[in-house]
């Protein structure tokens, strides 16, 4: 990897310092209502570096993006410098004018606009109105040549890929303002939607800011991303720095370590399940972008499904489970043709589905986490929610299973993001099903709680569930998966298992490349 740094070349906001850091914080804490989200944090960043923000679920990094943001207000005694400038803390306009530039999760998109009107959302574009003019146009071409990001600007945001739509983020994030100036860019799991071929193209982008002289902080948990583009990282642990290291002293398992404060064990490689009976199957499944899919699942198996965005995979759980419409196509449980019609029909037919969406589609914010995960199985009989005490007895277990140590009572709202999606997973472990649907589990779920969900599979497998899962992880796909399905063009195109389920014929065969090696079985 490169790690040659630029320093800055000339003034950057209000007449910066090219020597100093290009952020310095001392003495941040924050304190929720809960408990503290941040304890004495001390970061100082060096200009034109990549720092990676690492750290369990939970342990602060969008606290200290929010507060760095504006969103937050830190508690008293905090100092804040961005290249040499005092910065204001929970201030979002001292934030931009200092140049500090946020690209968040949820991008701030509008899907069904095109490139320049995105371009032009809440900028000092002097719009005419919301249609793109040719004037806009030629704006934001030239502000996407500016980055060297190679999209047409009049294309709908929802026609790009999620990459594409990231890079598009940052060009607005950017602006072009003041293009000379350095600024310190801030990503929040930008790669947490990508897939790993995608993860290049924002790889591209970030070498070339850095080599303009800006600096870049990377929240991510995907470890191999850190080695691949940081130089340095800031590892917090329940609110606190435990580590401020370049990349070049570390190595996985000690990143791991200073992450977890433990080693993680590997998980024992899945298993060919030849004779098991079969659960699931179905026949000629057509509907969104999948085109014709058959698939067998059997009782035990955990079977992973891939492929590139648009070739069915991310649709085929949604039509299992009757949350798309099926154009044709059957399914059968244990035998006999079921129809479902919808998500409930499913669960009743002993199918959990658990979407990627986790905020849209899998959780309700407002409601506490007993409520969120009883949500699916009311008790019946009773005509009425279990009482609260004998619903702690019940959820307590699953809480514990997924690792979350909030209260039950607890709003799901005040969780991270990554004990969020924890929650929702203990929801569909808790029915028992005979099937589990489930879309990037692991999403933005930190290293050692991945283990966690992963010997969570294994054991519902163990008790006999089929397990389906989706990911765009091909070293999560591998190390979880006892057989793996490839889909391109909306149909099965590849199944790996046994010796030829490894990360390059995942990879070679989502990208329609024949798999080496051993042939796919
Ligand atoms: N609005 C809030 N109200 C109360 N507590 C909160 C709030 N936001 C965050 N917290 C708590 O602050 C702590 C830090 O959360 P934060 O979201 O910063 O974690 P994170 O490192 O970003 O995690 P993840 O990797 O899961 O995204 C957690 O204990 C969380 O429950």
């Amino acid at each position: 990897m490169d790690v040659t740094t630029s320093a800055p070349r000339g003034a950057g906001p209000r007449g910066a310092s090219a020597s100093a850091p290009a952020l310095k914080v001392q003495g941040l804490s924050k304190t929720f209502p809960g408990g503290k989200g941040l304890r004495d944090v001390d970061i100082e960043i060096a200009p034109g570096t990549v720092r990676a923000l690492l750290g369990q679920n939970g342990c602060g990094k969008s606290t200290f993006i929010k507060v760095l943001a504006g969103v937050y207000q830190p508690d008293a005694g905090a100092t804040a410098e961005v290249l040499g400038n005092e910065l204001s803390l929970g201030s979002s306009r001292g934030a931009r004018e200092a140049g500090l530039r946020f690209i968040h999760q949820d991008l701030g998109l509008i899907s069904t606009l095109d490139v320049t009107d995105n371009l032009s959302l809440g900028s000092s574009y002097a719009n005419t109105g919301w249609l793109s003019g040719s004037r806009e146009r030629r704006r934001a071409q030239r502000l996407l040549d500016r980055y060297g990001i190679e999209i047409d600007v009049r294309q709908r945001l929802d026609h790009l890929s999620p990459a594409e739509q990231t890079l598009v983020a940052i060009a607005r994030a950017l602006g072009d303002d003041d293009s000379s100036a350095p600024r310190l860019i801030v990503l929040d799991e930008p790669t947490a939607a990508l897939q790993s071929a995608e993860v290049a193209l924002l790889f591209g982008l970030i070498e070339r800011l850095k080599a303009e002289g800006n600096t870049v902080m990377y929240v991510s948990h995907r470890l191999d991303e850190v080695f691949a583009i940081a130089d340095d990282v800031t590892v917090l642990r329940d609110g606190a720095v435990v580590a401020n290291r370049p990349v070049a002293e570390l190595d996985h398992d000690s990143l791991v370590e200073l992450i977890l404060g433990r080693t993680v064990e590997g998980i024992e490689p899945g298993q060919v399940h030849r004779d098991a009976p079969i659960v699931l199957e179905a026949r000629d499944l057509c509907g969104a972008t999948v085109e014709t899919a058959d698939l067998t699942l059997g009782r035990g198996e955990i079977v992973g499904i891939t492929g590139l965005l648009g070739s069915g995979y991310e649709d085929l759980l949604f039509l299992l489970a009757g949350a798309k419409p099926r154009e044709r196509g059957t399914i059968e449980l244990d035998g006999q043709l079921v129809e479902i019609a919808d998500p409930h029909a499913a669960v009743g037919h002993g199918i959990a589905f658990a979407p990627a969406d986790r905020k849209r589609l899998s959780s309700i914010q407002g409601w506490s986490l007993r409520e969120n995960i009883t949500l699916p199985r009311v008790p019946t009989g009773a005509g009425r929610w279990l009482g609260g005490r004998a619903e702690h007895r019940d959820v307590k277990p699953w809480l514990e299973l997924v690792r979350v140590r909030h209260s039950a009572n607890s709003l799901l709202s005040t969780l991270s993001g990554g004990n969020q999606q924890r929650v929702v997973l203990a929801r569909w472990l808790r029915i028992d099903a005979k099937v589990l649907l489930l879309q990037e589990p692991t999403s933005g779920v930190d290293t050692g709680a991945k283990h966690d969900i992963y010997v969570a599979l294994r054991e519902a497998a163990a008790g006999g569930a089929a397990v389906l899962f989706s990911s765009s992880d091909p070293e999560e796909l591998a190390a979880v998966a006892d057989r793996v399905i490839v889909m391109s063009d909306g149909a099965v195109t590849t199944e790996l298992s046994g010796g030829s389920l490894t990360v390059d014929n995942l990879i070679r065969a989502s990208l329609a490349v024949a798999p080496q090696g051993e042939r796919a079985s």
